[in-house]
């Protein structure tokens, strides 16, 4: 999703399209109409004018009377309030009840979800025109009442699209990187997940509100609407059929403004879509733990991994891994592509794809067993203790939130302190990092900053809240060579400044040999060598980390600072 997603950016292109400037339009001059019907209409919606009954459009009376000689445009207009009303109460339930319900089933998955979608299959099946009777034999004519009920009603469609939007960006990596940050499911589902799937929810809304127009409409038309004499769309409708053979005119207001109104909804429905079709694709997700097993771990060590098996349905992707890494030193795991690299990482940080299982050994952090701790622990330590620096900074970055925002929310949420402090914090992180003009970055959206800036923003806010162990997942791979280099140097002040563990996950032996002390090579999920920097690069033990060696640094300068060869 891109910055023109954001209710803003869409408002802008759906009026700057034809179809929503004159659906927008029409909505608006019905609801001007309809609400200020006391003062704008012309006649009084009730007062009879029986010599006039059945008059075609004319000065006095511009869309005509009905067989009571009532003016058919003021009843319009006075009839609009109340479906207006009805059908914003009908989507108000329907949003109230569907949205939150879909975003739990989408989130939680599992037997939440299950059972969600199946209800929603359910109400979704009935028929609604039976069921509203049905509440209006047991009310009887209560409209609030009726249109409560088809709010419930419309509510299976919302929480179906909410659960699908939901589903689709749980596992958005901007997502993956609250949970880094130690957010908590709700903050995470309201903050980073329901202004994401907005734009649909809006669509569907349009759509509802026709239905509901419609619906009512057929209410009324069965005589089920508002008490007579009051004004309706559907009544209108209802008394018009009732004399068409005589006058065919008196179908023709009413009806139009219904059919019009339902178009402009739908048609709105289609701008806002259209609008949201220029969206970039998400980029897509992983991970989660989730079974342990007792293992050994050292005193002396900040982070022990110890014979780790990772599974999934099928498949074994890691298998007795053993690795540690001591406070203030950094561990590059090396391998190709595929190698395990990143499950490996993300088995620390208990993010997991869904699926994967860790069915074997054991992980040990700060002398606390990671595969024991409940998850709202885990939580809390990936937020401050361990920090997480993904590959692609763009889209670890949520569109919809200024950076000063994104940067500001761990540091309340961790540290608990005052937004005040958290701002002062957070921009003297952003300058830290090299960003020259702190404050205009704090307050940009991500699409108005650079890739290499976005890096510098992740780093910031991943050591924000003084993390001892910190995962960069190939933290210049996205970046080009120059700002490659400068991430790297940030990287290594940052660590050496605070003593933090570092575990860098690389396939570049030019990044090792930059700012490792040892190194790990990874092949088909199985560490095959293990030791330090300089030995490994001296004298390789194994003949694949040989081959990596070779492969990775033939035809290359060294880097300004190849310490360890
Ligand atoms: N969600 C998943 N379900 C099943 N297998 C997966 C899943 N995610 C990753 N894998 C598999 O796990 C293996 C290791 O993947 P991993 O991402 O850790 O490799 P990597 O060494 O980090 O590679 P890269 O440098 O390309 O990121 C691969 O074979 C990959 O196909």
């Amino acid at each position: 999703m891109n910055t023109e997603s954001r209710p803003r950016g869409y408002l802008r292109r759906v009026i700057g399209s034809l179809r929503g400037t004159l659906s927008l339009g029409w909505i608006a001059l019905v609801v001007i109409g309809s609400f200020l019907a006391p003062w704008l209409a012309p006649h009084d919606p009730l007062e009879q004018d029986i010599d006039h009954a059945y008059a075609m459009p004319s000065g006095t009376y511009w869309a005509g009377t009905d067989s009571l000689g009532r003016d058919i445009l003021s009843r319009i207009m006075h009839g609009g309030s109340v479906s207006l009303l009805g059908a914003g109460e009908a989507l108000l339930v329907a949003v109230a009840i569907g949205v939150p319900l879909g975003m739990l089933a989408g989130y939680r998955g599992g037997v939440v979800d299950a059972v969600l979608s199946r209800i929603a299959e359910v109400v979704m099946s009935l028929p609604v025109i039976v069921i509203l009777l049905a509440v209006v034999a047991v009310y009887g004519r209560a409209f609030t009442i009726t249109m409560g009920a088809l709010g419930v009603i419309l509510s299976a469609s919302f929480i179906r699209l909410a659960r699908a939007t939901t589903e689709g960006k749980r596992n958005e990596l901007y997502v993956d990187a609250a949970r880094v940050s130690g957010l908590g499911h709700l903050r995470i589902a309201v903050r980073h997940v329901l202004p994401n799937i907005t734009a649909p929810l809006l669509i569907q809304s349009t759509l509802a509100l026709s239905s509901a127009l419609l619906i009512q409409a057929g209410l009324g038309f069965l005589g089920l609407g508002p008490e007579p004499p009051a004004p309706s769309w559907g009544s209108g409708i209802a008394d018009a059929a009732k004399y068409v053979n005589r006058d065919g005119w008196l179908m023709v207001p009413t009806g139009a403004v219904l059919i019009l109104t339902v178009l402009a909804f739908n048609s709105l429905g289609d701008a806002l879509r259209d609008a949201t079709a220029h969206a970039a694709p998400s980029v897509e997700r992983r991970r989660r733990v989730t079974s342990s097993g007792g293992t050994r771990s050292d005193p002396g060590h900040l982070l022990d991994v110890d014979g780790l098996r990772v599974e999934y349905p099928g498949r074994r992707i890691i298998d007795e891994v053993t690795l540690h890494v001591e406070a203030g030193e950094v561990l590059a795991l090396v391998g190709e592509s595929g190698s395990g690299k990143t499950q490996t990482a993300f088995s620390i940080l208990g993010l997991l794809a869904p699926g994967g299982r860790i069915t074997a050994g054991g992980i040990h952090f700060d002398g606390s067993d990671l595969l024991a701790l409940p998850d709202k622990k885990l939580a809390a330590l990936r937020g401050t203790r361990m920090a997480y620096i993904p590959q692609e900074p763009m889209s670890n970055l949520d569109p919809c939130f200024t950076i000063g925002s994104q940067m500001i929310e761990p540091l309340v949420v961790n540290l608990r302190i005052g937004r005040a402090e958290a701002r002062r914090r957070a921009l003297a992180l952003l300058a830290r990092v090299g960003i020259n003009e702190p404050e205009r970055v704090f307050r940009s959206y991500p699409h108005e900053i650079s890739g290499g800036m976005a890096q510098r923003v992740l780093i910031a806010r991943a050591v924000s809240c003084e993390p001892s162990l910190l995962i960069a997942d190939e933290p210049t791979t996205a970046l080009d060579v120059t700002v490659q280099a400068e991430v790297l140097d940030l990287l290594r002040d940052l660590q050496r400044e605070r003593r933090m563990g570092i575990i860098l996950v690389t396939h570049d032996f030019g990044v090792v040999a930059d700012i490792a002390d040892r190194v790990a090579v990874m092949r088909n999920g199985r560490l095959v060598e293990e030791g330090p920097v300089g030995e490994i690069f001296a004298s390789p033990s194994h003949p694949y980390t040989k081959m990596l060696l070779d492969s990775s640094l033939e035809g290359r300068e060294p880097r300004k600072e190849l310490r360890h060869v």
